[in-house]
């Protein structure tokens, strides 16, 4: 995609000169002789990049590339300076421009530059795109579910996220505890500010703690420079720890340290730094149970669970299941440039009877795979993992590894291949016709 520049001059021979050197890289290039017409550009126009004289009829471009910057803080400008009137290119940039140029002496110069500015464009808008959908993602409204076992976590959440406490959050793997601690975050007053996400369970002892607490240079032998921890990261705002029931016991008695004081001591640093976060701690563990085999210190057990929130595992609330799979079925024909597909009833039936392990993290991948497997514009039985195809009300959660089960798919899936021919479909099956009637009977199909 090509960017669009906007040349402000006053001299109409140089800025069709400019037009033509920018044109041939790809640029598409508008054109306006004074800040009058330029301003109307920019208010119609989705401009990238501005090259800018000093000298405009209607005022100068060093104060102008100010107003421009207020006005859109996204767009980059460069401003054209006389001849050896470097200050005010110096004073251009102080006011917000990328950088200048002086008039008829750089001209290969133009392109790089304007290059590096679009470069610069182009990332800041892809910022701005990400932080939005971050922003929109995460938030109570974000967390679907009506049922009563969320909509009571949601509650306990959105009550503790403005009052600044440390917060537990407890639930099996994959049942939103990141995306919680997100919301609590993006409603609290801290919102706006660092939120930093950290898995204890990824790192070994002295990785963790050079993560999380940093460490000054010369601390151990490739310490080089001094390193922030992510705790320091995220000062002012939330530090959200997941997989805590992991952390070493010595570790543990440095997070109860920040808990009471703020402070902590960087590896190899012999004073404390301070900070001011925000504690979210999650896990999967039984951090009771923990405490009493010595695993977990029972202090920091305590000082944590003053505000704990249990989140659901999603067979606990099935109801939730259709409109989730819903949601995440549009989010996967989206990213995979498919039209809306539809659920049969059979496929919700399926999703319903599986135990879900993995939450709503397995939920989500199941339907992306499902997406991508359907041809049509309906999601089928056939289009699950074989686990949940077998899933059957009377026999509850079959094993894939039974072979009941398989014997029962396989046949669903040649009377599905025959059009529920069984003359046809026994032959395939190389078996007699009488058996198959039995066995249709036996499994139910
Ligand atoms: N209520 C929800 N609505 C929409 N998406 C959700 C919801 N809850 C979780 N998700 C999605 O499910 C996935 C798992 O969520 P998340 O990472 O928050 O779980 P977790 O409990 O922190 O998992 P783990 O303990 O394994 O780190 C993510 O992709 C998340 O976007």
């Amino acid at each position: 995609m090509a960017g669009t520049v906007l040349i402000i001059d006053d001299e109409e021979k140089l800025r069709s000169l400019m037009k033509r050197i920018i044109t041939l890289e790809g640029y598409n290039v508008l054109e306006a002789g004074n800040i009058k017409s330029a301003q109307k550009i920019l208010d119609k126009e989705d401009i990238d990049v501005v090259l800018c004289d000093v000298k405009l009829p209607d005022g100068s471009g060093v104060d102008y590339s100010k107003t421009i910057k207020e006005k859109f803080p996204s767009l980059e400008v460069i401003v054209l300076t006389a001849y050896g009137n470097i200050p005010d290119g110096v004073q251009a940039i102080k006011n917000g421009a990328f950088h200048y140029l002086t008039k008829g002496d750089d001209n290969n110069q133009i392109i790089p530059l304007l290059n590096r500015a679009y470069e610069k464009v182009l990332l800041q808008k892809r910022i701005e795109k990400l932080e939005k959908q971050v922003g929109q993602k995460y938030s109570f409204e974000s967390i679907l579910g009506n049922s009563r076992a969320i909509s009571e976590a949601i509650a306990q959440a959105s009550k503790v996220a403005p009052a600044d406490t440390t917060v537990l959050l407890l639930g099996e793997t994959g049942t939103g505890k990141e995306v919680f601690a997100q919301s609590i975050h993006n409603s609290s007053k801290r919102a706006g500010k660092p939120f930093v996400a950290l898995n204890c369970s990824a790192f070994s002892r002295e990785l963790l703690e050079s993560e999380l607490f940093g460490y000054k240079a010369g601390a151990f032998t490739n310490a080089t420079r001094d390193k922030k921890g992510l705790i320091e990261e995220a000062n002012n705002g939330t530090i959200f720890l997941d997989e805590l029931g992991e952390m070493p016991l010595d570790l543990q008695a440095k997070l109860l340290r920040v808990l009471e004081t703020g402070e902590f001591i960087k590896v190899g640093d012999t004073k404390p730094t301070k900070v001011n976060v925000r504690i979210i701690a999650a896990t999967n563990r039984d951090l009771k149970a923990e405490v009493e085999k010595g695993l977990f210190r029972e202090d920091l057990y305590y000082r944590l669970n003053v505000f704990a929130i249990t989140l659901p595992p999603l067979r606990e609330r099935k109801k939730d299941i259709p409109a989730l799979a819903e949601y995440f079925i549009a989010l996967a024909a989206n990213r995979n440039n498919r039209k809306a597909l539809k659920m049969t009833t059979a496929f919700v039936e399926k999703l319903q009877l599986h135990e879900w392990k993995g939450n709503i993290r397995e939920l989500k991948n199941v339907l992306e795979r499902a997406v991508i497997l359907a041809d049509g514009d309906e999601l089928l039985v056939e289009h699950l993992p074989f686990d949940l195809q077998i899933a059957d009300k009377s026999s509850g959660i079959l094993s894939a590894f039974d072979l009941a089960s398989v014997e029962k798919l396989h046949i669903i899936k040649v009377l599905h291949h025959t059009k529920n021919n069984k003359t046809e479909a026994a032959k395939l099956l190389n078996i007699g016709l009488a058996t198959l009637y039995r066995k249709i009977e036996e499994y139910k199909i």
